[in-house]
């Protein structure tokens, strides 16, 4: 047996523009959206019939039809059909945890190159029947005589039909994201401007970044759209001002529709491969996939906030790592909410946080601002939650490439009180 461990090359990465939930993807299936981000990619680097080593990804809200969703996609594009795929989920974590999934893969020799990515739209929500006719289905469905079937048939009630609605809630707190983060906007001091100065900068910077031919090699059109149509270019403080709270009461309410992620449809690829196959295949790395951490925090006894587990994933990294916060060229912190990632900055910054919950004896420290989302993110571009992952990774080795080396941290909070973080470098 050969132990192997190499660099995991990050290649390029390919998405689909990102619709608000309900518009421009309204009709368009889960499956529909990874193929066209998967055939993207296909396209961009080349790999009509390649047999990729492995295929990760998933998205979070599927129907019970996509129970191999990334497999089924996979075969609608122009890969080899011998590629083979794997369906995975961490909430909003999906698509960084997929990109990780191959590069560990890459990196201990089990396979040369591999995709990773997520899909996920709001518009198409699987929405189920309720529990007692579901039931009551699969007995009919059992049923081998007519009369038995009629008599399945004969204890159906109107009661019986109810209906199961995804929604963004926390099962075991019954509060939404939303509500749970007004929380902690609160309790870290996060005032309406900080957030809505978040916003605007990142619309800012998505914008520039489209018009200066950026997005051109990172995203590929699709049914009519070429943008992410939740980007406003026009966005400013004064506009942002106006928009009523969405999320919390009292003093906690400082989340609008701006400052917060809308419901978003959406898919990314990220192409990744060892270096020997990357020469093979003519492809420069952009950067490598150095490392990727986890977190969970216990927001279920209030001990800490829904979304804080980043804080947490972090540190632990860059220990590891040998590294500082300060170590970075630039930062991609996803924005759920911009209350989410201003809390995290805080923490790091807050002596008390970092001694009595990380355990360290001095702030883990502030971070330049300006190497921040520099090409804008979530609150502009729109969050399919499982495709996140893959459109951070994609523009942050780009980055990389484009300023010749360095480091990038990547951070995205998910439900369920989770974090996942990774560092890029070149
Ligand atoms: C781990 C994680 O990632 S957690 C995050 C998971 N995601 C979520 O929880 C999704 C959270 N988001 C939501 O639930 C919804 O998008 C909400 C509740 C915030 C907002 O929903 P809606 O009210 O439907 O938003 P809508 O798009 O209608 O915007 C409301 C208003 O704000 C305005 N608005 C929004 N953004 C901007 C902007 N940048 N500039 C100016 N106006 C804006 C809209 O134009 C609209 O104004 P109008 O009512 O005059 O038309």
């Amino acid at each position: 047996m050969t132990e192997t461990v190499r660099r995991a090359a990050v290649l390029g990465g390919n998405r689909i523009p990102f619709a608000r939930s309900n518009g421009a993807y309204a009709t368009a299936s889960n499956a529909e959206m990874l193929t066209a981000a998967l055939d993207g990619l296909v396209a961009r680097f080349g790999l009509e019939g390649e047999r990729v080593g492995e295929v990760a990804g998933g998205a979070v809200l599927k129907h019970s039809r996509d129970f191999n969703l990334v497999r089924e996609a996979v075969l609608s594009t122009r890969l080899a059909p011998e590629t083979p795929a794997i369906d995975l989920q961490q909430a909003c974590g999906t698509g960084l945890q997929a990109i990780n999934y191959i590069a560990n893969k890459i990196k201990l020799g089990q396979i040369d190159s591999g995709i990773g990515g997520g899909v996920d739209t709001t518009s198409d929500a699987p929405i189920a029947i309720g529990e007692k006719l579901r039931k009551k289905l699969i007995q009919l469905n059992n049923a081998r005589t007519a009369k038995d079937r009629l008599a399945v048939l004969a204890t159906i009630r109107p009661g019986d039909i109810g209906l199961a609605i995804p929604s963004n809630g926390e099962p075991r707190t019954r509060l939404s994201m939303g509500e749970h983060q007004a929380l902690t906007a609160l309790e870290w001091q996060i005032t309406r401007e900080a957030q809505d100065q978040l916003a605007v900068t990142s619309h800012h910077n998505l914008a520039a970044s489209y018009d200066e031919g950026w997005q051109d090699d990172l995203v590929t059109p699709f049914r009519g759209l070429e943008r992410d149509n939740n980007l406003r270019p026009d966005s400013s403080l004064e506009k942002l001002a106006k928009l009523k709270p969405v999320f919390g009461k009292g003093e906690a309410a400082t989340m609008t529709a701006a400052n917060s992620t809308p419901l978003t449809d959406g898919a990314s690829a990220v192409l990744l491969g060892s270096e020997e196959w990357a020469a093979e295949h003519g492809l420069e790395p952009l950067a490598y996939f150095v490392d990727s951490e986890l977190a969970a925090v216990d927001f279920v006894h209030g001990a800490e906030g829904l979304l804080m587990a980043p804080a947490y994933a972090v540190p632990r990294m860059l220990e590891r790592n040998g590294l500082t916060l300060g170590d970075f060229d630039f930062y991609e912190i996803h924005e759920a909410f911009a209350s989410q990632v201003l809390s995290t900055l805080a923490a790091w910054e807050s002596p008390v946080f970092c001694k009595e919950r990380l355990g360290l004896d001095a702030p883990l420290g502030s971070i330049d601002r300006a190497k921040l989302n520099v090409k804008g993110s979530s609150l502009a571009a729109g969050h399919p939650f499982a495709a996140t992952g893959g459109r951070i990774v994609a523009n942050a080795a780009k980055l990389l490439a484009a300023k010749g080396g360095g480091r990038a941290l990547i951070s995205v909070c998910a439900a369920g009180g989770q974090g996942v973080v990774a560092i890029l470098e070149r």
